[in-house]
């Protein structure tokens, strides 16, 4: 019999605890994302997915608790953990004023990576030849997405915290992002996401973790 591979943990929450306002969100959550595993965190319009995801992503302070990448917390490695993580908030994140090119090349810049393929062959893979000559603000909120989500080609990050990146993109760019979700999970990597749709999709098993509205 062959040993069985460990798969690694790459990121732990330990009894987190978010206060917002006078409303406790969540109390005592536990979440363990391991290499391969796509994390989906569901529930009701204010019960504090976006929290979540931002506490993991060490952008906002839990009121009790602990998060940790790769068995170290976030808090006493940050360096480590923005070098390895990739979060994409709820808004595009793209820059108005420039062309979808220009977007591309200021993400590659700011996450220190070359751009291996022409900018245009990125943009061709997601869908936005055409159109790369407009800035920004003069396009559909889909289309806005699809530059946004262009840096899930560009980045080597093993952790990816994806806040709704399904929303506004068409039948098309769903099944786009399914596809490369898939790699990077074959790949040993990991994505933790909130959306409001069930992912229905052949190429992977979904975990889900439901947070409920707390009066
Ligand atoms: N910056 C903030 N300051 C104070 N309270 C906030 C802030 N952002 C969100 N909240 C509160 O935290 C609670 C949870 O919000 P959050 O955005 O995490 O929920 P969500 O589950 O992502 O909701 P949705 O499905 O609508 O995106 C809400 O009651 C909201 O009013």
């Amino acid at each position: 019999m062959g040993n069985k591979v460990a798969v690694p943990v790459l990121l732990e929450a330990n009894e987190l605890m978010s206060i917002r306002g006078e409303r406790t969100l969540f109390s005592d959550l536990q979440l363990s994302v391991k290499a391969g595993e796509i994390w989906q965190i569901e529930g009701p319009n204010g019960a504090g997915k976006s929290s979540l995801l931002r506490i993991l992503a060490g952008l906002l302070a839990p009121q009790a608790g602990s998060v940790c990448f790769q068995h170290q917390p976030i808090s006493e490695d940050r360096e480590n953990y923005y070098q390895s993580l990739l979060f994409i908030g709820h808004k595009a994140g793209v820059k108005p004023e420039l062309t979808a090119i220009e977007n591309l090349e200021f993400y590659a810049a700011v996450q220190g990576v070359e751009l291996e393929e022409a900018p245009y062959a990125l943009l061709a893979k997601v869908g936005l030849v055409g159109l790369e000559d407009i800035p920004a603000q003069g396009l559909s909120a889909g289309q806005q997405r699809r530059i946004a989500l262009a840096r899930l080609w560009l980045t080597q990050a093993p952790l990816w915290i994806l806040d709704e990146p399904f929303t506004a993109l068409d039948v098309e760019g769903i099944a786009l992002l399914h596809a490369r979700f898939s790699e990077h999970l074959k790949a040993g990597g990991a994505i933790i996401l909130t959306s409001h749709q069930e992912l229905i999709t052949e190429f992977y098993q979904v975990q889900a973790l439901r947070l409920r509205y707390q009066h």
